[in-house]
This record gives C-alpha cells, sequence and structure tokens, in this order.
C-alpha cells in the first residue's frame, strides 16, 4: 500500500513543517536533507510504498531544482515546495510533470497541501473516464491523470464509456471530449438519467475554445467545462473542488442513513434499501422484528454505557449473521432483518439459530459479563408489501413477548 512520502527539504524548519502536515494526514514521512539522501532514501524504498514526494526547490548540493528533476525522473508524483509563492520557481518547475506547486507562505496554503495529500491518498481508489475518438486527447488527459494517482479507463465510444461505468463503480469523473458536439450532449444527458450530480463529475473539454459549446454543455448536464490543453493548477484545483463536493453529499448521507451508536442502517434506509431490493418477480420473502428482552433492567442495574455496549454487541452479531440481507436498528432496543427469496423453513430456523446465538453472548462491559436475550417476531409472505410484513412480523413479537420471551414466533402465508 502506498502510504510514504518522501520529503526532500533542507531547511529544518519547513522539513519540521512539512513531517508534521505529512503525519496529519495519515502518512509516513521519509526524511531527505539532501539531492543525495533523497537517492538514498528512494533507492531503499519500495516503490509501491511511495505515495508521492515533497521537494524543495533547492538544496547545497542541487541549487537548481535537480532533485524535482530527480523525482519526477524516476514517476514519482512530485509536490514541487518552496517557502513562498515565487514566480520564477513556478516558471521554472511547471517544466517538470509534477502534481503541483505550492508555496507554504500562509495558513491556506499550508491546508491546502495538506487536502492535497488527503487527494493524492483517495485518488487511488477513484476512476475517471475519458471519452475522446482522439488518441492525442486521450494520451494528453492520461499523462495528467496518472501524475495524480487517479485509476483510468478509456473510452473511443458512448457505448463503451456506458459499459465501463457499468462494471466500474469507482469512477467518480467522466471527462468528454466535446468534439462531435450532438453525440456528446446527448451522452451527457443520458449520463445525467441515471447519475446525479452528487454521484459523478461529467467534465466536457474541447481544443476549440467556445463559449457557446461550453454553456451547451453545461445545460446538458455537465459538471465544468475545460479548453484543451489544460492549465495543469487550474484543473487540479477544480477536480479536487468536484471531488470533495461529491464526497461531502456522500458523508451526509452516509450520516443521515446511519444509526450513530451501532453504525447499523437506521429505520429510514432501510425502507429505501427494501423498497429497491424487493424482487420484481412473485417471490417468498420474510421479515423480523428482533427487539431485545428486558433491555430497561440492563440500564438500570449496570447504567446507560452498559446498555450501549450490549447494542452495540447484538448489532455487530446481527452484522455478521445478515451480511447479504438488509438490516437496521429500529429505534430504542428494537432490530429488523429482511431476508428476499427465502423459504419458509430456512427464514424460521435461521431466526432460531439468531436467537440462541444473542442468549449465547458473552458481552464484556468493565470486567462485568452482560447476557441478554431476545424476542423475534417473523413473518413470512408471497409476495407481500413491507408495511403490511411489518406490522404482522410486529403482532408476532407480541405474542413471543407474552408467551415468555427469548422466542420466535411466526406467521407464513405462502
Ligand atoms: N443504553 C441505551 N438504552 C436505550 C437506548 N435507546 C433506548 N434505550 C432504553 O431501552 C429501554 C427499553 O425499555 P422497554 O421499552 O421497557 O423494553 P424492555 O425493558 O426491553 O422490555 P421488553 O421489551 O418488554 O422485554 C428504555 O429504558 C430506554 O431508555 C440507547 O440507545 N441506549
Amino acid at each position: 500500500m502506498q502510504h510514504q512520502v518522501l520529503i526532500v527539504e533542507s531547511n529544518t524548519q519547513l522539513a519540521r513543517l512539512l513531517h508534521k502536515q505529512v503525519i496529519q494526514a495519515g502518512l509516513e514521512p521519509l526524511m531527505a536533507d539532501s539531492m543525495y539522501a533523497a537517492k538514498k532514501r528512494f533507492s531503499d524504498s519500495l516503490p509501491e510504498s511511495l505515495l508521492c514526494a515533497l521537494v524543495g526547490y533547492a538544496h547545497p548540493d542541487a541549487e537548481c531544482a535537480e532533485a524535482i528533476a530527480f523525482t519526477t525522473g524516476v514517476a514519482v508524483p512530485t509536490i514541487a515546495i518552496s517557502e513562498k509563492m515565487d514566480g520564477a520557481i513556478h516558471k521554472h518547475v511547471m517544466h517538470y510533470d509534477i502534481v503541483d506547486y505550492v508555496g507554504l507562505e500562509n495558513a491556506q496554503t499550508i491546508d491546502y497541501l495538506y487536502r492535497l495529500l488527503l487527494r493524492l491518498n483517495k485518488n487511488k481508489r477513484i476512476g475517471v473516464l475519458v471519452l475522446s475518438e482522439i488518441r492525442r486527447t486521450r494520451q494528453e488527459c492520461k499523462n495528467w491523470l496518472q501524475r495524480h494517482s487517479f485509476r483510468l479507463y478509456e473510452a473511443i465510444t458512448p457505448d463503451q464509456a456506458h459499459a465501463l461505468l457499468l462494471a466500474n463503480n469507482d469512477i467518480q469523473i467522466v471527462m468528454v471530449d466535446t468534439n462531435y458536439e450532438d453525440t456528446c450532449s446527448r451522452f451527457i444527458a443520458d449520463l445525467r438519467k441515471v447519475y446525479t450530480k452528487d454521484d459523478l463529475a461529467i467534465v466536457g473539454m474541447s481544443h476549440k475554445p467556445s463559449n457557446f459549446v461550453a454553456a451547451h454543455f453545461i445545460k446538458c448536464g455537465a459538471t465544468d467545462f475545460f479548453t484543451l490543453p489544460f492549465n495543469h493548477e487550474e484543473f487540479l484545483c477544480r477536480v479536487m473542488q468536484m471531488l470533495e463536493s461529491i464526497e461531502h453529499v456522500a458523508l451526509i448521507r452516509k450520516t443521515a442513513n446511519t444509526d450513530y451508536l451501532t453504525g447499523l442502517p437506521n429505520r429510514r434506509h432501510f425502507f429505501f434499501s427494501v423498497n429497491k431490493r424487493q424482487p420484481a418477480h412473485i417471490s417468498t420473502q420474510a421479515l423480523a422484528i428482533i427487539d431485545l428482552d428486558h433491555f430497561k433492567h440492563i440500564n438500570d442495574t449496570y447504567g446507560h454505557d452498559a446498555g450501549d455496549a450490549v447494542l452495540k454487541n447484538v448489532a455487530r452479531l446481527l452484522a455478521t449473521e445478515f451480511e447479504h440481507a438488509d438490516i437496521a436498528r429500529f429505534g430504542g432496543e428494537e432490530f429488523c432483518v429482511y431476508l428476499p427469496d427465502i423459504a419458509v423453513d430456512d427464514a424460521i430456523a435461521t431466526m432460531q439459530s439468531l436467537c440462541q446465538k444473542v442468549a449465547a453472548l458473552h458481552i464484556d462491559f468493565n470486567n462485568t459479563v452482560l447476557r441478554v436475550t431476545t424476542s423475534i417476531g417473523l413473518t413470512v409472505a408471497y409476495n407481500s408489501n413491507i408495511e403490511a410484513m411489518l406490522s404482522k412480523a410486529d403482532a408476532m413479537l407480541y405474542e413471543a413477548k407474552n408467551g415468555g420471551r427469548n422466542q420466535v414466533r411466526y406467521n407464513a402465508e405462502c
């Protein structure tokens, strides 16, 4: 795994600052205070563990960007560094295949470097699809994208692009050469029927600067538009913003759909997910409500934190037992499981086994072993809707509680 960052900096203060940023980004710094030391560090390291290099412009044994020439020459994604933004340095380092140049003159630029490190680390898992009939355009994008550690996919036709998108769910950016305006605008509009701007960024690009084409593509659903050849720095800043926006929305969605205590999906997400998964064809499906017994007693006897520990342990058991089913914490000490395409006997056996497994849990809380049992209301139905199944499972749960708890009660309508 690429987790190391080679820092080539002879200025001790700057080296210390870079070291701190790398650690903060969760990466491992490899320090070198000269070009000689950098070469030694590089030859001692494994290529697959080096994420990138932060390289100062001048060193006692390399006064004029030779260290940058070295790291880019051995294909290490390189971020050129100086104490402050310097026009002459900028002009010079841009001749090399660097990822970016950052002058560390204030808190904002230091934060930018930190975000850039996080970005490079995440880019390894992000796919970018380039759609262009022109080999030169694909090559230009490829050079740039590889420097930024993205996974690269290439397509020559819209059909190939659709197939790649279907097969690879790591693709978060599609770059479309707008050479053939009608085909490309239709392609973008078609993509937007499936992928929202929160899921996928679509970037139009063209060798012919035209305000009309740019506006047309953005109206058809493109997120942004660039004229080729890229201004690399501007493109990087805009791509970072697009990806950060997709990531923020994903995080908000995850938070809204997850139970804060157990990490299981919540009730809201359960309905969304089950309705999506419910088989279109007629089939047998099972729904179970799982409710811990006398849970209030655990809270009252051992405290609320002990109750939380029990909930987390039961949630972990459910997540392992039902890895491929829909599960959720419905609230309090109540959980729900939905199993599509399951025979009545299998559903009953599965829930009885779960009931025994919960009762067998030994939950360690501050050197006290906590035990808990559960009552389960199960319904197995043939092509019924979820709301109806929930109300039947609830009635079965009521019977299980009244029947003495620690048991499964079921109803089958098949
Ligand atoms: N620790 C903890 N307790 C919770 C949480 N949510 C709800 N509870 C408690 O769960 C308890 C549920 O109590 P009851 O509804 O009486 O159910 P019970 O004690 O399990 O009784 P039966 O269901 O009839 O077996 C209440 O004391 C709630 O305060 C939580 O997130 N953490």
